[in-house]
């Protein structure tokens, strides 16, 4: 039959779960799936009481010395591709159900029939963890896909034969048929595998392992934990070396239990069981060297391919993270160089937002935020803060006589010049078109005055010069309230020091008034 080539890696042993038989699933393959499950299950439980009931013994042979019977139960064959093709526990429940009513139908003790019943499970979890380690491809198809099946199917025959040893217990038998019955166990098991499972599953394990795959969410090779490694070798080298001890164990007791040579062509037969047994042994462990050095080989490759991929898997992501690490960091540093160029217009506009454009000096709105907040201070220290209103004189002249942007000049110098003349912690508004406020902490109103004469005189002296224009002489009128006295807060105050101001524009210009004495 012509097949379209699978992947070797659809072909590897990936069991599909034993729930699938029972979790609800509208997919018509499943349920056919379930269907065969059921059926094979039925038919290994009939095959195998069949085996009893019909006395059937297998077929008869001499093999390394002993006359024996090639245990064939045709059960074992279904549930090996059971195993093989869908999952261990899909072969090896209908393994344990056939051989356990088999034990009991023969008469085996219920309690010895279901230690019994163990024993091909067994065999099949060697297989399963075999092929589960070493990612071979299970349909023997290829030499080394053979090779791997005859040394597997060797391993799992050993270990499915310890019912052997129970069934030679309970029935009573001599150490020479105990011999015959473990060789032809074995024997049985592992040739039955080789002539009918091995050729099914080369025929028709592609197209069901494809079919199996196409149920199971893809994933790429993952690296089997250490102790299912060590567990896999454990059981293959575990499984050499119970063979040989069984076999030479067995062998030596078949021979004891013989009767002593009293002639020489006894003791030529003797010799000669003894010579076969030994060949044969010698066939075995060849064979099995040559299987386990093949294996150890493929292990080893296998599992070091898988490693070099890990290996460069881990260099690519290791690669992109550190050039994500540099992204990350470029664009940490550029979201840095934003905050901080946010910070200093956010500065800015807090600034403009209390400043005056033309002059620089805190705008009107700041001042009525910053008084309150000084007399706090003055309260609480019981201290005094003059606040002085002052209006240039006659600005208006200065305007229409040199023009508007003479007049600028003039309120940019008087500001200059508050700003020169006041001392820090003294605080310079202005307060309106050509009028400007002074708040001084701690000063007295003989001091304010003191001072505001000081800077009428530099005032006056003061030359502002534009478009060739010099100005001078200029004058400014004043009004001055002291807290707490002239008031105990900020609009008190600014309403008393504006009616003084009053009255010195009133009384004649270019003066300053108390608002103590109105
Ligand atoms: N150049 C200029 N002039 C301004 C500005 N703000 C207000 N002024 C002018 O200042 C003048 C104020 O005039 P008035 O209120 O009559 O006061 P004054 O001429 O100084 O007279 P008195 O205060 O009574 O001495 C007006 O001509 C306004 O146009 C400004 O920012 N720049």
């Amino acid at each position: 039959m012509a097949l379209p080539p699978p992947s070797p890696h659809v072909l590897r042993y990936r069991p599909l779960p034993l729930s699938l038989l029972w979790r609800r699933h509208g997919d018509q393959t499943l349920t056919g799936l379930r269907l065969a499950w059921w059926v094979s299950l039925a038919a290994s439980v009939l095959l195998g009481l069949a085996t009893v009931a019909f006395g059937w013994s297998g077929l008869s042979l001499r093999f390394g010395g002993a006359n024996l019977h090639l245990t064939v139960y045709p059960p074992l064959t279904l549930c090996t591709l059971w195993v093989l093709c869908v999952g261990f526990w899909w072969g090896a429940i209908p393994a344990y159900l056939a051989t356990l009513l088999l034990a009991l139908q023969a008469g085996m003790a219920p309690e010895w029939a279901v230690v019994f019943a163990l024993s091909n499970p067994l065999g099949y979890f060697v297989l399963a963890v075999a092929y589960r380690a070493v990612q071979m491809p299970v349909p023997p198809r290829t030499g080394s896909a053979v090779l791997f099946f005859v040394a597997v199917a060797f391993i799992a025959s050993v270990f499915g034969a310890t019912g052997s040893f129970i069934w030679s217990y309970t029935g009573q038998v001599g150490p020479e048929a105990a011999f015959a019955i473990w060789q032809g166990w074995w024997l049985g098991s592992f040739l039955q595998t080789l002539v009918f499972v091995g050729p099914l599953l080369a025929w028709l394990g592609p197209q069901a392992m494809v079919w199996r795959d196409a149920q199971l969410p893809r994933h790429a090779d993952q690296l089997l934990p250490r102790w299912q490694l060590f567990a896999a070798s454990l059981l293959g080298v575990g499984g050499v070396l119970i063979f040989l001890w069984l076999s030479f164990h067995l062998g030596r007791g078949a021979w004891s239990a013989l009767p002593a040579p009293t002639s020489a062509d006894d003791a030529r037969r003797l010799l000669q069981l003894v010579n076969e047994y030994t060949l044969a042994v010698y066939w075995i462990i060849t064979v099995l060297t040559l299987a386990v050095l093949f294996l150890g080989h493929h292990f080893f490759t296998h599992w070091t391919g898988a490693l070099e991929r890990a290996r460069e898997r881990t260099a690519v992501e290791r690669d992109l993270a550190v050039q994500r690490h540099h992204e990350a960091e470029l664009a940490r540093q550029e979201l840095a160089a934003r905050i901080e160029e946010i910070q200093l217009l956010q500065a800015q506009l807090r600034e403009q937002a209390v400043r005056d454009p033309l002059t620089g000096l805190y705008n009107r709105r700041h001042l009525q935020d910053a008084l309150p907040r000084e007399l706090k201070r003055a309260h609480r220290a019981g201290a005094q803060v003059a606040v002085v209103v002052m209006d240039l004189d006659h600005f208006k002249r200065v305007n229409d006589e040199h023009g508007h942007a003479m007049g600028d000049h003039v309120l940019q110098a008087v500001a200059d010049l508050l700003q020169a003349q006041t001392r820090a912690g003294d605080f310079c508004a202005r307060y309106g078109g050509e009028e400007f406020c002074l708040v001084l902490p701690g000063a007295s109103a003989s001091q304010t005055v003191a001072r505001l004469h000081l800077l009428q005189q530099t005032y006056a002296e003061l030359c502002v010069e534009h478009s060739g224009t010099r100005l001078n002489g200029l004058g400014f009128s004043a009004g001055v309230a002291v807290y707490p006295q002239d008031g105990d807060n900020d609009s008190a105050l600014l309403n008393a020091a504006d009616n003084a101001l009053y009255r010195a524009k009133a009384e004649g210009r270019n003066r300053i008034c108390l608002a103590a004495k109105a």
